[in-house]
């Protein structure tokens, strides 16, 4: 061994100083770091290297593949840049780089060995595995492909084509046993599994396939199809006691054909056989030479004339393995019984083997890492170019979603203003309208009350002094003024009215479902609460309370009787100052009294009118208390009196006139005492009773119009509260629609950020393969 590693470091600088025994005065420790030496400057190291490294890119593939479609296939489906097609794609990605790196594992420098039956193959490779590995002998003892390969471990087994199980193999006897055990066809396959540690080349994952010989069988191009195509380097052995046969000829041909130049190395093996016949070995190998390049450039063209001058060798495969095996125990190569020339033998075929190691090297680099580089970077730009589209996807609705956020911005703020600015207007209007309507219904109420005697008139249920029958005829008189007076103020306000909230209602919709969304519009328009019914003024006038403490006087009053004389003086006095009091009062009594007229309760207490003093500060029950004493007094007490003033009467007048005024305020009182009848009684009754709701009636005037303004008001307010939670549910749904295009763009924009990471390392990825191939193909 440190034989070999002499001569090897020797031929590799150049040097031809020591020699290769010179090797046994080395140390151990030195031969240790010249075996490091070699390995590491070792050709196959390159390919080592090479595999490691892009073994290692491949990793980085693989887990940036597996992150990308991990992204991919977690963006949001409401994000709707990415279709299953399109994540399929890069999870087949996946795929693809596991299967790469499964191949990656498996690739090795592949060299195969052909010939005629016992040229040797068998005993080449066992000698450049130094170890007697394959069973060699006379005869074909190689019936099948056998592919040796290194494995993990101390444990040599072979696994038979088609079956799993690991024959277990120690010695070489074991070996051809197994292989002999049944009979395996001849383009079957057996893999030896040889611990690398055994063998440096097995340790660099160069794999030898031995095949039977080529003169044995027809089924050539199974053979090419089955075990060649991945090879990186074919060795040609042949016997150099004999030529090269047409078997073997156009076993290559073919190969020449079914492969692009093949990388093909030509042993002339058994060369020892020449030692015995010296004069002609010059001649003989000149000739062989000739031949074989003549084979490689003009027949089979695969190299030119210097390359195949560099792959044509004369070795004796049996003396290097005899060689080796000596070296192993630590003794000389060359002990034993060994050929004349064995030392040119021994260095060409380790020349055989450097140049083997550099061609295999350069071309397994070659044929199988650059296929996986360009795969790789092929994947890297695939990737890169998805991203990019998907990028750009994103980038097109981000930008749709911005210009979406700015006009729901836009739109939010004017609805804000905008709803300001018509709440503003409509509660101006609302006022308008509400004082518009309170005074319409005063004046309509005046109006009315002031035709009250017509509809008093109107009333006919027949009269009767009779008290029980006269609270029923007062009960129904009520009922009659109060549905008459609510149908006159309806058929003279209500439609007017209606029509005008009714306009003020469509106005406020109209101003209101402008500030929101179109689109929004008929789905809010749903959710308002429409009334079943058109709005309808209610005049609540109840004149049944109103005028429950209204008192009919029917006594018979005589006209020119004195009572009347005076409250007829008086009353004629005073009524311009009283209706002055009356009216300017109105107000204050209304606000004080109002509710206890309107309300039932106010039937319960006194008349405000009996209690009402006059100008004066007397009362009408004191006015009539003072006509009774008056006539009392003239009446009863008065015989001195009343004989005084008929004395200055009668003396004044004379009796005749006396008498005869007398007698026609005798008549008057008779006449009027007379026609004193039920119809003339229910006259006085609706006079008095006109007057006393004209009365009452005045004043709730003000009370009535303000209710009827309040009902407006209520209507048009409540129309508008409705509407401005339209317009608030409207805005609650436009900002909860900015807030999800806000989250849509954060979520895109931490996307395309990691889309950005992702590309950026899809470039790292081609840039590593780039050196990749400078650093390990280019350089080859
Ligand atoms: N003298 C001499 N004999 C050799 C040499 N190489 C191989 N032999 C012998 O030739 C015989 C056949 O060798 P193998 O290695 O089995 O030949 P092979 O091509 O593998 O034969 P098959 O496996 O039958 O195809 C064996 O007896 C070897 O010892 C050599 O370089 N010189």
């Amino acid at each position: 061994m440190a034989a070999y590693l002499n001569r090897t470091i020797s031929m590799v600088t150049g040097s031809q100083t020591s020699t290769p025994y010179d090797a046994n005065a080395l140390t151990d420790t030195t031969a240790r770091s010249l075996q490091n030496a070699g390995t590491e400057k070792s050709p196959l190291q390159v390919f080592v290297r090479a595999k490691k490294k892009i073994n290692d890119i491949y990793g980085e593939i693989e887990e940036y593949v597996t992150e990308t479609t991990q992204f991919i296939g977690g963006l949001p489906q409401e994000i709707e840049i990415v279709d299953k097609e399109e994540k399929e794609l890069f999870q087949s990605y996946v795929q693809k780089v596991a299967a790469i790196r499964e191949v990656l594992s498996r690739d090795h420098m592949k060299v195969a060995f052909f010939g005629r039956t016992s040229n040797g193959k068998s005993s080449v490779i066992n000698a450049m595995l130094r170890e007697k590995i394959l069973p060699s002998g006379i005869g074909h003892t190689t019936n099948c492909f056998c592919q040796v390969e290194g494995v993990d471990g101390q444990e040599a087994y072979l696994v038979k084509e088609g079956s799993d199980e690991k024959l277990s193999v120690v010695s070489i006897k074991q070996l051809a046993n197994a292989l002999c055990e049944e009979k395996l066809s001849e383009s079957s396959l057996v893999r030896i599994y040889w611990p690398r540690e055994r063998c440096s080349l097995l340790r660099d994952d160069v794999v030898f396939v031995d095949s039977p010989g080529v003169d044995v069988s027809r089924n050539l191009d199974d053979w090419i199809d089955n075990h060649c195509l991945n090879a990186d380097v074919f060795v040609l052995v042949l016997n150099s006691e004999s030529t090269m046969t047409l078997a073997e000829k156009s076993f290559f041909h073919t190969v020449s054909q079914k492969l692009s130049k093949p990388n093909i190395f030509v042993l002339n093996n058994r060369w020892d056989a020449s030692a015995s016949e010296p004069e002609f070995q010059d001649s003989v190998k000149s000739q062989h030479q000739e031949k074989c390049i003549d084979f490689l450039v003009n027949e089979l063209k695969v190299s030119s004339e210097k390359e195949a001058a560099e792959r044509v060798f004369f070795v004796s495969a049996k003396e290097t393995l005899q060689g080796r095996l000596q070296e192993a125990q630590g003794n000389p190569a060359h002990l034993g019984a060994i050929a004349e020339g064995f030392q040119n033998r021994y260095f060409e075929f380790q020349d055989f083997e450097r140049k083997f190691e550099e061609c295999i090297s350069k071309s397994a680099v070659k044929t199988k890492f650059e296929q996986h580089s360009s795969r790789g970077k092929s994947i890297a730009s695939d990737m890169r170019l998805m991203l990019d589209n998907i990028f750009d996807r994103a980038n097109v609705l981000r930008n749709n979603k911005l210009d979406q956020k700015k006009s729901l911005t836009d739109r939010i703020q004017k609805t804000e203003n905008q709803l300001m600015l018509v709440t503003r207007e409509m509660k101006l209007k609302i006022h308008s309208m509400v004082e518009e309507v309170e005074q319409k219904v005063a004046k309509a109420l005046n109006e009315e009350i002031w035709r009250l005697g017509v509809l008093v008139d109107e009333f006919n249920m027949p009269f009767h002094t009779e008290p029980l029958v006269l609270n029923i005829y007062k009960k129904e008189i009520n009922s009659h003024v109060e549905a008459g007076l609510g149908s006159n103020l309806r058929a003279r306000l209500s439609m007017a009215l209606a029509m005008n909230v009714e306009a003020a209602q469509r106005e406020m919709t109209e101003r209101m479902h402008a500030l929101i969304p179109s689109e929004k519009v008929a789905a809010h328009t749903k959710q308002i609460v429409t009334r079943p019914q058109p709005f309808e003024m209610l005049y609540s006038l109840n004149c049944q309370n109103l005028c429950a403490d209204f008192q009919e006087d029917l006594d018979f009053k005589f006209s020119w009787g004195i009572t009347a004389m005076i409250q007829r003086f008086t009353g004629k006095a005073k009524s311009g100052k009283k209706q002055a009091a009356i009216t300017s009062g109105r107000e204050g009594a209304n606000n004080s009294n109002i509710q206890n007229i309107l309300s039932p309760v106010s039937t319960e207490v006194d008349s405000p009118m009996c209690l009402m003093p006059n100008q004066q500060g007397i009362t009408q029950e004191q006015l009539s208390m003072i006509s009774r004493i008056a006539v009392a007094s003239i009446g009863s007490q008065g015989t001195v009196g009343g004989l005084l003033v008929a004395g200055i009467l009668l003396k004044t007048i004379g009796w005749r006139v006396l008498v005869g005024v007398g007698a026609l305020y005798g008549c008057v009182y008779l006449y009027e005492r007379l026609s004193w009848t039920n119809s003339a009684k229910e006259r006085a009754f609706k006079g008095q009773y006109v007057r006393h709701a004209t009365k009452k009636l005045k004043m709730i005037v003000d009370l009535t119009s303000a209710n009827c303004s309040h009902q407006v008001q209520q209507e048009l307010s409540s129309t508008f509260a409705r509407l401005c939670r339209v317009v608030d549910t409207a805005s609650i749904e436009m900002n909860d629609e900015l807030k999800a295009i806000e989250g849509s763009l954060n979520v895109l924009e931490a996307n395309q950020k990691q889309m950005k990471l992702l590309r950026n390392k899809a470039n790292y990825i081609t840039n590593e393969l780039e050196i990749f191939e400078t650093n390990y193909i280019k350089a080859n």
